[in-house]
């Protein structure tokens, strides 16, 4: 990576804004899945060890510039503390005097949480005087906020442009894996793509297209493809304004020697419900009233054989309804073949396919996960990521 980051610069007695991304899944006050919290850790202990003090800053979900009472940062302060074994303060504003006060009164090597830094309207609108306000409280500022990386905000872009700017050794390492991945791919070289809307993948398949040797698709997205080839779809998701788009994947697949694949067969259902009654099916054979909801096994044991024999696999997006056990076979057993193919580097972008293989059990037999859904999905497409872009260059 071209830019700096916190091993080059001096941070003894320093006062460092770190943006982390601590937008945690949270259920009845209570954080679900701390992985992000976890993530952060190596390079909290490297700002601590190295003498700073250390003012973290992060966003939890989408209060939209208000002040939402359940989106308060206490509960990860408190996991933050646990984790790291050390003592976490926490802010109740993010900025202004109250935060000056705490603070002036910190050592090196303690840690302060300020509160959400969305209960600000000036974050998402990129405000430059709450940049400054950010800004006003450290001598230097650290993203570490992989995941937010792709969003211009003040504490994500906006602070960087009046501090010393520098990364932190996750954003470093996501940069890296996803750099070198699509940059110098080992090959056969494979991209997984599913989820439930191609509108959303539209940009990260044409930039695939241009860089793997298989491309796999499966999900709710891959009905529009199915319908493309001419077969009939029943009630399965469908985009009708992308269905020329499907096609022209299929055309520009054959024309650069992709393989493309699609599914063979599916399990369909007449109602999207956890017991419904299935069926399984193959692809030019779901009946008129009914939707299909996961990858069948043909299809399923096809994908995990191209995994197996892939030296690189990147993969996004859930295969079918992995919410509901009856439709998550398809999902699984990529998450599996992934797992257990030992030559395999395993790749997997942020979001539902980390909770599908967290889900699965499968976690930490993957080769990375992605810790950005959002941010790791804009990188595959080619965008410049505007947190990083602000950094200070090596
Ligand atoms: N065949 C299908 N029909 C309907 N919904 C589906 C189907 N396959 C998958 N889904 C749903 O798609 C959702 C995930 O897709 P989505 O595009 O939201 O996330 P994603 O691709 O993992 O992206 P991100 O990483 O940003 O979370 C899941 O909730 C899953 O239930
Ligand atoms: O969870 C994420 O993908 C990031 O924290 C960004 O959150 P956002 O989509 O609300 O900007």
């Amino acid at each position: 990576m071209n830019k700096k980051s916190i091993r080059d610069i001096e941070l003894k007695g320093k006062r460092v804004f770190c943006r982390v991304d601590f937008n945690v899944p949270m259920q009845d006050g209570k954080i679900s899945d701390d992985t992000r919290i976890k993530a952060a850790l190596p390079t909290i202990s490297h700002l601590t060890e190295q003498g700073a003090k250390v003012i973290l800053a992060s966003h939890l979900g989408r209060p939209k510039g208000q002040v939402v009472e359940e989106l308060r940062l206490a509960p990860v302060a408190e996991r933050l503390s646990e984790l790291s074994g050390k003592d976490v303060q926490k802010a109740d504003e993010a900025y202004g005097d109250s935060v000056q006060a705490i603070i002036d009164n910190m050592e090196n090597g303690d840690i302060l949480l300020l509160e959400n830094v969305r209960f600000y309207p000036g974050e998402e609108k990129n405000d430059p005087e709450l940049a400054k306000s950010f800004a006003a409280l450290a001598d230097v500022y650290v993203n570490d906020a992989f995941g937010a990386a792709h969003r211009a905000h003040a504490s994500t872009e906006g602070i960087a442009h009046h501090l010393p700017a520098v990364s932190g050794l996750l954003m470093e390492k996501e940069l890296d894996v996803l750099g070198k991945a699509l940059s110098n791919p080992e090959r056969p070289f494979t991209a997984i793509i599913g989820g439930a809307k191609v509108k959303d993948k539209i940009g990260v398949i044409k930039n695939l297209l241009e860089n793997v040797d298989h491309l796999i698709i499966g999900g709710g997205l891959g009905y529009t493809f199915i319908k493309a080839q001419g077969h009939e779809i029943g009630e399965s998701l469908l985009e009708e304004d992308k269905i020329e788009l499907a096609k022209s994947f299929i055309e520009s697949a054959k024309e650069k020697g992709v393989k493309l694949h699609l599914p063979i067969d599916a399990v369909v259902t007449a109602e999207f419900s956890p017991d419904a009654e299935t069926e399984i099916v193959n692809i030019d054979s779901i009946p008129k009233e009914k939707m299909a909801l996961d990858i069948g096994p043909k299809t399923s044991e096809l994908y995990a054989d191209i995994i197996k024999g892939s030296k690189l696999v990147i993969w996004n997006g859930p295969m079918g309804v992995f919410e509901f056990d009856k439709f998550a076979n398809g999902t699984k057993t990529v998450a599996q073949a992934l797992a257990d193919a030992k030559d395999t580097y395993s790749i997997v972008g942020g979001g539902d396919s980390a909770a599908a293989a967290e889900k699965f059990g499968l976690a930490d037999k993957m080769s990375h996960i992605s810790t950005g859904g959002g941010a790791s999905l804009e990188f595959m497409e080619g965008k410049e990521l505007p947190g990083v872009v602000a950094l200070n260059d090596k």
